[in-house]
This record gives structure tokens, C-alpha cells and sequence, in this order.
């Protein structure tokens, strides 16, 4: 095991789908894999392994954050040789024609972590989404007839930030606010592995408009179809 994930040597699959919160993670397993075995109950983070349309996936909790998901992360890479890293997360709008229960998949994302300028030395790094997941994503989001939206959103350290200038954020074309996907794709990068962020609009940080939780479901199901159709392409 390492030292936050409790799963034996080839228990976890090349391919993991990443949401933030560990009962997603839990609902992923129970609603899409077939077979799903529990491989990590450390700190309640669960991990399960299954199998989808005969495809062996993981779905591994997170946490919130840049910090959690890098640990997570890292440990998948390092000590699990995991190839695929899919983020199933929600986010806030800051477009208008960004609505709520729109799936958007994440081409790059900007930051106020100040994680990769500590890593580059001041300097900006880019993080970027792996084209070949990216596609699959957007071919599975097509087929399933969703209109996707596609662009740069907006990896926030806070949830609850009284300094964001979410207009200007908004002007520069950044579709939504998260809190990982800048780590994602750096930390993929790094151990040159793929990665891709697939977010639900959960609210609109504009207009205040939120999803129901029945509504979260069925949208967040469109969501988890789409990464698991790339996953398996
Ligand atoms: O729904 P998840 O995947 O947790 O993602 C979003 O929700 C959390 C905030 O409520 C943050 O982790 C943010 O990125
Ligand atoms: O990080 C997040 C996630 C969902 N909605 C937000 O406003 N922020």
C-alpha cells in the first residue's frame, strides 16, 4: 500500500475516475461497474475496482483541493502505475451561456495556487488536458448527443474567496470555477500520464440558479457516461 490508498499491487486499474467527493466515488462503483471490489477505506477516501462494458476502471475519492487530490494523485502514479486519470468533478459557472447541468470538459485550467510557481520558480506553467483523453471525451459527450462545452476553467484555493474577480476571470473566457483540475494536469504531466477534467455545472456563481439533488443526479450520470465511454475507447 502507499501511504494513503490501502490497495494491494495490481488491484487498481490503468485507468482511475477521480471525483472529488468519496461517495460519488462510491455511487460510480454501485451504479456503473460491474463487480465493484472496495480496495482503499483510509480515511474514508474510498477506491473501488470494477469492470465497465468488460474494461477493468477504478474510481478513486479525492478530496477537495489542490493538496488532497495531489496526494491522491501521486500515490496512483507512483505507487500504482496508473496511465488514465479522469476527473468527474462539479463547478460553478462564471459565463452566461455556461447553464447550470452543462457538461464541460476542462482544455486547460488557470490557477491562484500558487503550487507551480513554487515547482517552476516564479515562472507560469500551463496545464493542460491530454488531447487523446480529451477527444475520446468529447466524441463520447457528442455521441451521447450532450453539447459539450470545452475551454479553460478556473483551479480556485478557496471555495469562499471575497477577492475574486470572477468578471474579469469571466472576460478572459474562463468557463467555470473547481479546485483541482491545475494539479490534474500538472502532476499528469510530470509522470507523463494523461489526464482530463469532465465537470458538471452544479450552480451558477452569477445568477446563484442550483441544481436540485435529483437533478444533480441524472446530469452527474451524463457526466460519469462520458468519462467512462473515453475511458474504455
Ligand atoms: O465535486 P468535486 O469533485 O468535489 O469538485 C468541486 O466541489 C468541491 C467544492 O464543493 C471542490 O472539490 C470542487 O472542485
Ligand atoms: O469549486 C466549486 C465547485 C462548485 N461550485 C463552485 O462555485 N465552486
Amino acid at each position: 500500500m502507499s501511504v494513503h490508498i490501502g490497495a494491494k499491487e495490481n488491484e487498481i486499474a490503468e485507468t482511475v475516475l477521480l471525483p472529488g467527493d468519496p461517495l460519488r466515488a462510491k455511487y460510480i462503483a454501485e451504479t456503473f461497474l460491474e463487480n465493484p471490489k472496495l480496495y482503499n477505506e483510509v480515511r474514508n477516501m474510498f477506491g473501488y475496482t470494477g469492470t465497465y462494458k468488460g474494461k477493468q476502471i477504478s474510481v478513486q475519492g479525492t478530496g477537495m483541493g489542490v493538496p488532497s487530490i495531489s496526494i491522491y494523485i501521486h500515490e496512483l502514479m507512483q505507487s500504482y502505475n496508473v496511465q488514465n486519470l479522469i476527473r468527474v468533478g462539479t463547478c460553478g459557472a462564471i459565463q452566461k451561456d455556461v447553464k447550470v447541468r452543462d457538461v464541460i470538459l476542462a482544455m486547460s485550467a488557470s490557477t491562484d495556487s500558487q503550487i507551480n510557481r513554487l515547482t517552476f520558480g516564479g515562472v507560469d506553467y500551463a496545464p493542460t488536458a491530454d488531447f487523446e483523453l480529451l477527444k475520446k471525451a468529447y466524441d463520447a459527450g457528442v455521441a451521447k448527443g450532450l453539447q459539450l462545452k470545452v475551454g479553460n476553467v478556473f483551479t480556485a484555493d478557496s471555495f469562499y474567496n471575497e477577492n475574486s474577480d470572477l468578471e474579469k476571470w469571466a472576460r478572459y473566457q474562463i468557463l467555470a470555477i473547481e479546485m483541482e483540475t491545475a494539479a490534474l494536469y500538472t502532476l499528469a504531466a510530470k509522470y507523463n500520464r494523461k489526464a482530463i477534467s469532465v465537470l458538471t455545472v452544479s450552480d451558477h456563481i452569477l445568477t446563484g440558479e442550483e441544481t436540485s439533488a435529483e437533478e444533480r443526479q441524472t446530469t452527474f450520470n451524463e457526466m460519469i457516461e462520458v468519462a467512462l465511454d473515453a475511458a474504455i475507447q
